[in-house]
Formats: C-alpha cells, structure tokens, sequence
C-alpha cells in the first residue's frame, strides 16, 4: 500500500491507494486552529498543533500501521530550479526542499514538516516527493525570465509557476474526456484556495500565471495575486519585510476584499464587499485568461478544476461569458448540473470540468519510479 500526503497551506489530505485502487482518505483543515479531522466521514475537532501533527492524527484515525506500507509519496509545492521530477527523498532532496522555503512559505514548510514526521515514525520507509514546479519546466525561457540583471537572475529569482500536479493530471483526464485526442490549445483554470491559469500547448505547460512563488496572478483566498514590485516595497517600508510577507500571502485576496477567504462563505454573505470580491475574482481570471491564450497562439478548450472550478458554477459562467469573445460558450443546464463537459453546442471551444486528482497523480508518478527500482 501506498499513502500519498498532500499538505496545504493549513490542511493536510492524506489518500491510501493499492495499486490503482483508493482504499481511503482523510483530511486535517484548519491546522493550528480549531482543527478537524476527517476520516471515512466521520469528522471530529481535535487540537493540531501543525502539519506534522496533523499526519500522524490520520494515520492513526485510519487505524493505519505503518508497517502495511510500502512507501510514502508527497506533494512538494517548490523543487526549485533542480528539482523537476518526482523522485526517491535522499537528505540531498529534502536539503532542497528546505532551501526552497522562502520561495513557498506557506507550503514548502508544511510539506517539510509531514516528510519528516514520517521519517520519524517509520526512518526506513522510502519517501517519494512529487513537485508542483516540475509540470511549468517546458515553460521557454522568455515566458521564466524577470526582466532583471543577471545577477539577480542567478540568484533563482524567475517564475516557476505552480498547480503542476494538478495540470498533470488533468491533461490525462482531458485526453480521455476527448475520446484520447487532447486539445491543442488547452486553457486550464485551477481554482482553490490558490488560484492559476496555465498555457498548455500539445500536453505542455507554455505559460502560467503564478511566478517565482504562489502569490502572483490571479486574485486568490488569501493571497494579491498580481501587484507592482513598487507596492510590495511601499508595504515592506510601512509593515516591515514578515509584515508584509503576511499582508500579502495570508490576508489579502478575496479575504482582503471580501471579508472571507472562503468562496462559499463570501455567496453566503450578501455584502456589497463580498459582491466586488466576486467580482475582482472573476475580472482577473479572464484578464489572465486573455495572456494565456496570446502565449498559445490561440484557443481550442477550457478546461475548470479545483474547489472553485469544480463547483461554483456562478463563477464558471462570468469566467466563460468574459471569454465568450474567443467564441467559448456554456450550456447552462449541463453548468448547473456540474457536467464533464459544459459547452453549448454552438460554442467553438469545449469547456470541461475535471475534478482535481492530484493524490491519485502523485501515486502514479511514485509507483513508476517503485517499479523501476525493483527491475532496475
Ligand atoms: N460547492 C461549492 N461552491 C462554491 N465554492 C466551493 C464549493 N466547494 C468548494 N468551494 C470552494 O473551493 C475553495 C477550496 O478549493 P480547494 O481546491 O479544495 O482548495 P485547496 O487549494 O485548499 O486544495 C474554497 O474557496 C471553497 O469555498
Ligand atoms: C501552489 C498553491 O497555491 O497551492 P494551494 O492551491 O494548495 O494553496
Ligand atoms: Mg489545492
């Protein structure tokens, strides 16, 4: 058996697979908050001091034994210029990992703490690390590059964009939604709690929105999005550099604007304020969308994931009636109904829903890697 340990920012999931089959599942939201954990539908508050803590509640929730496991496999937001490929954990990896952290601070941290908690419960368990950076490596070099002199350049600082897993896993579900033909030109939209848009051009990532780390682009939970350098600095001058580090991770976004990170809870609130945070929301998505297409010459489908994506569809229809000059169309019977597909019949570009498997992706990658130790 297989466990692949997806941390987030403040969740951790945690999904068991044998072979290609899903045994289980379990989930820790709200990690150093009021916690609460969910396994097998049964959800129950308990205090979770961080994501570490919150792994091993799990396991021991699913009445796991370590023993049972054949290796642990977990999504790692950053890998950094090296680190393009889900490979075995060696201290050599997770120096990396750890050396990416001011690139990631709310997620390389996290992912850290979970690979070592497993090392701790089970030191001789192999570990794989899958990268949400690696999918955006096709990326040319014109699309990575910050204007910036070379120097700075070689310091790392360009874009890397995130969401790859996600991306992953959706070109394979699209291909198979489209009778195995994937779509040349293939707009995709991850929308969570971090939100991006990537440029996929015959199966590769040309272009994303997220940049040097998973603040830039679209207007997300809690994070700007896109802002001018000068403002970051203006803010670093006021607040100090963490002061503003946080503004603009943790209370920005839909959050900032809105009064909730939340997209349900912003529906639910009826405010004026949480009205324009829908708005911004949506405006940004097809402002990026319209970037996204330049970078792929053009259009020939959409495709939606991700807890926004997946369900709201109130934001799918402003998103696509914001691209219904690329010819993009909903059905609004099959949008209602969340649908696989989504476009009208007179619509020029599929639309499709795909819900985001980036467990099951991870466990693929680390299975592969697993079979080709054991002839190797
Ligand atoms: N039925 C729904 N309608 C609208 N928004 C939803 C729905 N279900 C989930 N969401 C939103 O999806 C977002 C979380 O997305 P998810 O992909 O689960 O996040 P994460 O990035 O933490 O993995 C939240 O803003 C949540 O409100
Ligand atoms: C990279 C990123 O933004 O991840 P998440 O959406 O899980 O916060
Ligand atoms: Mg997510």
């Amino acid at each position: 058996m297989l466990l692949v340990v997806n941390a987030g920012s403040s969740s951790v999931k945690v999904v068991l697979f044998d072979g290609g089959a899903e045994l289980a599942r379990g989930m820790v939201a709200e990690i150093g908050g009021a916690a609460v954990v969910e396994v097998g539908g049964a959800k129950y508050a308990r205090p979770v001091a961080d994501h570490g803590a919150a792994l091993l509640a799990l396991i021991e929730g699913m009445g796991l034994s370590v023993g049972s496991l054949a290796a642990v496999a977990h999504r790692v937001v950053h890998g950094g210029a090296a680190l393009t490929a889900t490979c075995r954990v060696t201290a050599e990896v997770e120096a990396q990992i750890a050396a990416c952290i001011p690139l990631a601070p709310l997620h390389n941290p996290a992912n850290l703490m979970g690979l070592r908690a497993m090392t701790a419960l089970a030191p001789d368990l192999p570990q794989y690390v899958s990268f949400d950076t690696a999918f955006h490596a096709t990326n040319p070099e014109v699309a990575t590059a910050y204007a910036l002199p070379l120097a700075e350049r070689e310091r790392g600082i360009r874009r890397y964009g995130f969401h790859g897993i996600s991306y992953a896993a959706l070109v394979r579900k699209v291909q198979e939604m489209a009778g195995n033909k994937l779509p040349d030109r293939l707009l995709a939209l991850h929308l969570g709690n971090g939100a991006s848009l990537c440029a996929i051009h015959a199966g590769h990532s040309v272009a994303t929105t997220m940049g040097y780390s998973p603040l830039d682009g679209l207007t997300m939970g809690t994070r700007t999005g896109a802002i001018d350098g000068n403002a970051v600095l203006r803010l670093a001058e006021v607040h100090g550099i963490d002061g503003a580090a946080r503004i603009l991770n943790r209370e920005s976004g839909l959050l900032g604007l809105g009064g909730a990170s939340d997209m349900r809870a912003l529906r639910a609130a009826g405010t004026a304020e949480a009205a324009f945070a829908l708005d911004h929301f949506a405006y940004w998505a097809v402002r990026h969308a319209g970037s996204m297409v330049a970078a792929m010459g053009g259009l020939d489908a959409i495709a939606f994931t991700g807890g926004i994506g997946e369900n709201d569809r109130a934001m799918r229809a402003a998103i696509v009636e914001g691209l219904g000059y690329l010819g993009a169309e909903l059905d609004p019977a099959a949008n209602e109904a969340n649908a696989a597909q989504v476009h009208s019949a007179t619509s020029r570009v599929a639309i499709h829903v795909v819900p985001a498997e980036e467990e099951r992706h991870i466990a693929k990658e680390a299975m592969a890697i697993m079979a080709s130790e054991a002839s190797g």
